[in-house]
C-alpha cells in the first residue's frame, strides 16, 4: 500500500497536499512526491525519504497552482532504492499526464512488453505504476476525438484500462488544462474517498486513500469512490462520476482493517477502529479455548497497531491492559521497511520493556499480525529479558500462510513464517510458553458485520484465495521473480544508507 492524495481547489494547493501526505504517512516511508498544476504546467518534486524530509521550504515554494496531487511510497514493485520509481510519474502525451498509484499490478511484466511491442511505448524502470500510466495514456489517446477532451471520453479510457491492467489499483491523476481523475479497481481491493470543502467561490475536492487525510485537513468526507468507478473533477469544479468496470464487487483487502490502515480511518463504511476491536473480541474467545484465563496475569499490547484489538481482548478476558512496551515514535513502521536486517534491528531501536510490568507474570503479548516473525520474535525475547515469568502471545489476524501480490510487501512464501509451518514449530520460532492466532472465519465475520454491503474481502495472504481470480502461474512467478532479486540489491542499499549514515555521524558500525 501507499498513500496517495488529489486535489482541486479555489487557492494554493501545495501546503494542503503537504498535509494530507502527512496524514498519510503510515501507508509509505520509503519516497514521497507532490506535483502541482499552474494553467497547463506541471511542478513536480520526487524524493526518497519521509515527508518531512523530502520536502523543504524552498521545494514547498517551487510547487505553485491550485490543483495537485501526492503520493508516499512502500514499494511492492520494481527497486525501493530507486529515485526514478518514486511517485508521482508524468508523460507529456497525450495532453500531459501524473498519476499516483496504490496497489499493484499482477500482470505488469506481460503489459510491459505488450507497451513495447503493440502501443509503441517504451518503460523505463521496474514499476508497475510506470506501466498504468502509459496503459492510461494510450487509452486516452485512442479514446479522445476532437478537442476538448469530454468526460465521455476520459470514462472511455478507463474502461480500457480496466480491460487490460490485472491486480489491485487506486489511482488519481492529473490531465493537464482538464482536471483531475480518480478511479479504483473492479474489485474495490485498494481504498479510495471523495471529500469536499465548501469556499466563497464554490467546493473544493479532495480525494484520498483514507479518510484521516480529509478530516485532518478540513474536508467533508463524501463518499467512497466505488470499485470500477471512475470520478472526473473539471477544472470548473464539476465533479462528474461513472462505472467503468464491466463488472465489479466490494472486496476490500483485510490487511487494511488489520494493520495498514490508521484506526481513526472509515474505509468502505467500515471502522477501521472498531474493526480491531472487533478481531480482539474474537481472539479473547480463542485464549478463552486456549488456556484458563487464570494463568494470565496481564495484557500487553505491542505498539502500535495491535492497541485497540488488546485492549478490547483483555477486557473480554477481565484482566488488565497494561502498556509494557514504549515505542520510540521517532522509529517508522518496520513491517513496511525494505530489507529483512533494517526490519531486525529496528523492532529493538522502536520498542523498550518497561520492567515493572514484567517481572513475576504471566503476560499475554498481542500483535495485530504475525508475518516474518521479526518482531514477535524479539519482544518475547525483550519480555523475558525483563522477567516474566510465562510469555504467552496471540495475534489479532489469523496465520499469514500466502503471498500477497496485490501491494503488501509480501510476495514470496517462503518468508512468511507459518507458511509450511505447524502452530508448534512457529511457537518454537518465537520463544513463546504458548501461541494464540485469530481464526479466519471468525475475524470475517466480525468485520463483514460492519458493512452489510460487502461481496467479501480480499484475504489471500491468510487463505490463498485470489480475489480478481485471475492471476497466472507465470503472473505469480515473474512477481516473485521481480521481488527476489530485489531483495538482495535491498538488503545491499539498506547496508549502504547504513554505512552513509555511520560515516555521517563518525561511527564505525
Ligand atoms: O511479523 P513481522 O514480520 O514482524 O510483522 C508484523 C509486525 O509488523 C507490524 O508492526 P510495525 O512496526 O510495522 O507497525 P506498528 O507500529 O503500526 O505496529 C505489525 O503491527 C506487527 O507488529
Ligand atoms: N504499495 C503500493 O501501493 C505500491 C505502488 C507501486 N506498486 C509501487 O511499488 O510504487
Ligand atoms: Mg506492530
Amino acid at each position: 500500500m501507499c498513500g496517495i492524495v488529489g486535489v482541486i481547489s479555489q487557492s494554493p494547493v501545495n501546503q494542503l497536499i503537504y498535509d494530507a501526505l502527512l496524514l498519510l504517512q503510515h501507508r509509505g516511508q520509503d519516497a514521497a512526491g507532490i506535483v502541482t498544476m499552474q494553467g497547463t504546467k506541471c511542478f513536480m518534486h520526487k524524493a526518497r525519504g519521509m515527508v518531512r524530509d523530502v520536502f523543504r521550504t524552498r521545494n514547498m515554494r517551487a510547487l505553485p497552482g491550485n490543483v495537485g496531487l501526492g503520493q508516499v511510497r512502500y514499494p511492492t514493485a520494481g527497486n525501493a532504492y530507486s529515485e526514478e520509481e518514486a511517485q508521482p510519474f508524468y508523460v507529456n502525451a497525450p495532453f500531459g499526464i501524473v498519476l499516483v498509484h496504490n496497489g499493484n499490478l499482477t500482470n505488469a511484466q506481460t503489459l510491459k512488453q505488450e507497451l513495447f511491442a503493440v502501443d509503441r511505448r517504451h518503460i523505463n524502470t521496474e514499476s508497475d505504476t510506470e506501466v498504468l500510466i502509459n496503459i492510461l495514456a494510450h487509452e486516452l489517446e485512442l479514446a479522445a476525438r476532437d478537442l476538448p477532451l469530454t468526460p465521455e471520453e476520459v470514462f472511455k479510457a478507463v474502461a480500457a484500462v480496466h480491460r487490460r491492467i490485472k491486480g489491485s489499483y487506486a489511482v488519481v491523476a492529473l490531465i493537464a488544462g482538464y482536471g483531475l481523475l480518480a478511479f479504483r479497481d473492479p474489485y474495490g481491493i485498494r481504498p479510495l474517498c471523495l471529500g469536499e470543502m465548501p469556499t466563497e467561490g464554490g467546493k473544493d475536492y479532495m480525494v484520498a486513500s483514507e479518510s484521516v487525510a480529509m478530516e485532518g485537513t478540513g474536508h467533508r468526507f463524501v463518499r467512497d469512490i466505488a470499485p470500477g468507478e471512475a470520478v472526473f473533477v473539471d477544472l470548473a469544479g464539476q465533479v462528474h462520476a461513472q462505472q467503468c468496470a464491466e463488472r465489479s464487487s466490494l472486496n476490500p483487502c483485510m490487511f487494511e482493517f488489520v494493520y495498514l490502515a490508521r484506526p481513526d480511518s472509515v474505509i468502505d463504511g467500515i471502522s477501521v477502529y472498531q474493526a480491531r476491536l472487533n478481531m480482539g473480541e474474537t481472539l479473547a474467545q480463542r485464549v478463552i479455548s486456549t488456556m484458563p484465563p487464570s494463568e494470565i496475569d496481564v495484557v500487553i499490547p505491542i505498539p502500535e497497531s495491535s492497541r485497540p484489538a488488546a485492549m478490547q481482548l483483555a477486557q473480554k478476558l477481565g484482566k488488565p491492559y497494561r502498556e509494557g512496551f514504549v515505542k520510540n515514535r521517532y522509529v517508522g513502521r518496520t513491517f513496511i521497511m525494505p530489507g529483512q536486517s533494517v526490519r531486525k534491528k529496528s523492532v529493538r531501536q522502536k520498542l523498550n520493556a518497561i520492567g515493572v510490568e514484567f517481572k513475576g507474570r504471566n503476560v499475554l503479548l498481542v500483535d495485530d499480525s504475525i508475518v516474518r516473525g521479526t518482531t514477535s520474535k524479539e519482544i518475547v525475547q525483550m519480555a523475558r529479558e525483563a522477567g516474566a515469568n510465562k510469555v504467552y502471545m496471540a495475534s489479532a489476524a489469523p496465520p499469514v500462510r500466502y503471498p500477497n501480490v496485490y501491494g503488501i510487501d509480501m510476495p514470496t512464501m517462503e518468508e512468511l513464517i507459518a507458511h509450511n509451518r505447524s502452530m508448534e514449530e512457529i511457537r518454537q520460532f518465537i520463544g513463546a510458553d504458548a501461541l494464540i492466532y485469530q481464526d479466519l472465519e471468525g475475524m470475517k465475520r466480525v468485520v463483514s458485520a460492519l458493512q452489510p454491503a460487502l461481496q467479501g474481502f480480499e484475504a489471500s495472504c491468510f487463505d490463498g484465495q485470489y480475489v480478481t481470480g485471475d492471476v497466472s502461474v507465470a503472473d505469480f512467478a515473474a512477481i516473485r521473480a521481480q521481488r527476489v532479486a530485489q531483495v538482495t540489491e535491498e538488503e545491499e542499499g539498506a547496508d549502504r544508507s547504513r554505512l552513509a549514515l555511520q560515516s555521517a555521524q563518525g561511527t564505525s558500525h
